[in-house]
């Protein structure tokens, strides 16, 4: 005998863009949405009972709410309010899982004026917020609790000294030579989790939205990133992901903790001897030309906990 011990379905890579006008500038937003419910959906898996069944496609439309929603320019803000619109229309649906993926559009800048243009965006970069929250209408349909995280990817930093790596275990194993000097180069990923809201209405988003301010948090997370980036003596990815998350706990008390995931992406000095006896690898100030490599990769992953 075998049973269901766990079930949930829905939309992902849902396209949306919004723009918002108003006198004076246009605002837009570009996002990825995934919606996944879960609840009294078991006999669609184990009965073939479609009635029980909001379509996925349904899921897809639903994020058009990006039409009325008062809160789409917040991405963690237009996930709460999708999640508890799910749970407030389907009674049997209980739990919503909404992922939003922010793309890059800032405003062009002009020469000579300090402002961005009004209407027209530059796509600069591949980086991306995330926003990642579990509602759950279990215990209350009119004031779900919700759990929230928010964070960023492929952030490209690269550096080209203040980054050392030595003293790590000799043994067998062991080829790297240590390096007093070396580019240290990474593709940012975090998640930061906020404290759980006991309890949220869709009108009541505003006020919870102004407690919080989750754009500037995403701002000041972001710039203590690239800033302890740049700054820190790094003795190791693992050293400096530690002094970063240290730094955002401090400026950001509304954080609970905060979750780093840094590949340690090699530029790797090429042996240039064998032509005219040039010096590139050794000592390591002389190394000019590298092989930036993909992979493999190094992956430093650590969560920093507030304690007090
Ligand atoms: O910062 C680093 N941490 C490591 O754990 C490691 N391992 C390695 O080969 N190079 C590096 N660099």
């Amino acid at each position: 005998m075998a049973t269901l011990t766990s079930a949930i379905y829905g939309k992902d890579k849902v396209g949306v863009f919004r723009v918002v006008r108003t006198d004076t500038v246009h605002e837009v937003v570009e996002y990825n949405v995934r919606a996944l419910l879960r609840g009294d959906i078991s006999t669609s898996f184990t009965q073939a009972d479609n009635s029980v069944v909001v379509a996925t496609d349904s899921m897809r439309i639903f994020v058009f709410l990006a039409k009325k929603s008062p809160y789409i320019l917040d991405p963690v803000l237009f996930a709460l309010h999708l999640g508890i619109h799910f749970v407030q229309t389907y009674p049997h649906i209980h739990q919503t899982h909404i992922s939003i993926e922010k793309l890059k559009w800032s405003r062009i800048a002009l020469p000579g004026k300090v402002e961005g243009h009004k209407h027209s965006f530059v796509r600069d970069g591949d980086e991306k917020r995330t926003v990642e929250v579990h509602v759950d209408g279990s215990k209350s349909k009119t004031a779900p609790s919700a759990r929230i995280a928010a964070g960023l990817k492929d952030l490209l930093l690269l550096k080209t000294t203040g980054s050392a790596f030595e003293g790590f275990i000799q043994d067998d194993y062991t080829t790297l030579l240590p390096v007093s000097d070396r580019i240290l180069s990474t593709a940012v990923d975090t998640s930061y989790n906020f404290p759980p809201s006991p309890g949220l209405t869709i009108d009541g988003l505003a006020a919870y939205g102004a407690e919080y301010d989750f754009e500037s948090v995403a701002r000041k997370v972001r710039d203590a990133t690239i800033e302890l980036f740049a700054e820190d003596e790094s003795a190791s990815v693992q050293a400096t992901l530690y002094n970063t998350a240290q730094r955002v706990l401090k400026d950001n008390p509304k954080i609970v903790d905060i979750t780093y995931t840094l590949p340690n992406k090699h530029y790797i000095p090429v042996n240039l001897s064998f032509f005219h006896d040039t010096q590139n690898v050794s000592p390591p100030n002389v190394a000019e030309v590298f092989t930036p490599t993909n992979s493999p990769s190094g992956v430093i992953k650590a969560t920093v906990s507030r304690t007090s």
